[in-house]
């Protein structure tokens, strides 16, 4: 048990500043070595739970655990640190570096070492030879600057990486690309994969599909 999601209930402010509830008594386990992906129409929630998931925000009420302990008692930052790495549908890459400065400087963040090299074996990993690696993020195509975003976050060594629709920008093939690495990183390397998807076609590939419907994951 790698991340547990244990009745966790979520609201923003709505109209005269009642809460909103956009989660409510949501609870769910996600094992080590599984891609799982969370369906779910439009304002569902899926964004809502990732980033609780990923521990950029707090439930209002409810508890989220890594391996048994409560993220607040880990420090959301350290947890993200860590333990936990998100790729954004929009990258989120800085702009005016080349695909390794970006890798490297997610790195020096983490206090990761290996410098160069490490960066260049994760970048060729997930598919970007170092001829490309050296060119800034610009450059590259949309599903290139994805495969950046993702070496990104796995060369930060992390057991859970989360992604929010992670393929939306992309074509069948890369898309299916991308959808491989998901794979062969949980099922070779026991990573604990969460994708958010409106893809039928990437949950059907995922080992598990979870659907987010009235505040509860189904
Ligand atoms: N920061 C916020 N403040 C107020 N309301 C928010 C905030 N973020 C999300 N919401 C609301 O919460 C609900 C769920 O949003 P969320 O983005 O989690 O859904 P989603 O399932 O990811 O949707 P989509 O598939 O369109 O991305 C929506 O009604 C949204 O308007």
């Amino acid at each position: 048990m790698v991340l547990e999601i244990d009745t966790v209930s979520h609201s923003y402010p709505g109209r005269r500043n009642k809460p909103r509830w956009v989660l409510k008594k949501a609870s769910h386990t996600f094992e080590a070595g599984t891609f799982t992906s969370i369906l779910g129409p439009s304002g569902s929630g899926k964004t809502t739970l990732l980033s609780l998931a990923s521990g950029l925000d707090t439930p209002s009420e409810g508890t989220i655990r890594y391996r048994g302990e409560d993220l607040r008692g880990i420090g959301l930052s350290r947890y993200r640190r860590r333990h936990a790495a998100t790729v954004f549908q929009s990258y989120n890459l800085l702009t005016y570096m080349t695909a390794i400065q970006n890798v490297r400087t997610a790195m020096d963040i983490t206090g990761i070492r290996g410098g160069r090299k490490h960066a260049l074996e994760w970048l060729e990993r997930v598919g970007i030879p170092a001829d490309e690696a050296r060119r800034n993020v610009l450059q590259l195509s949309g599903g290139q600057q994805q495969r950046v975003a993702i070496a990104r976050a796995l060369a930060c060594d992390v057991d859970i990486l989360l992604a929010d629709e992670p393929t939306g920008n992309l074509d069948t093939e890369t898309a299916d690309q991308i959808i491989d690495i998901f794979r062969e990183l949980a099922h070779e390397r026991g990573t604990c994969v969460i994708v958010v998807t409106h893809s039928h076609h990437l949950a059907r590939r995922s080992d598990r599909a979870l659907t987010l419907s009235k505040g509860r994951i189904v």
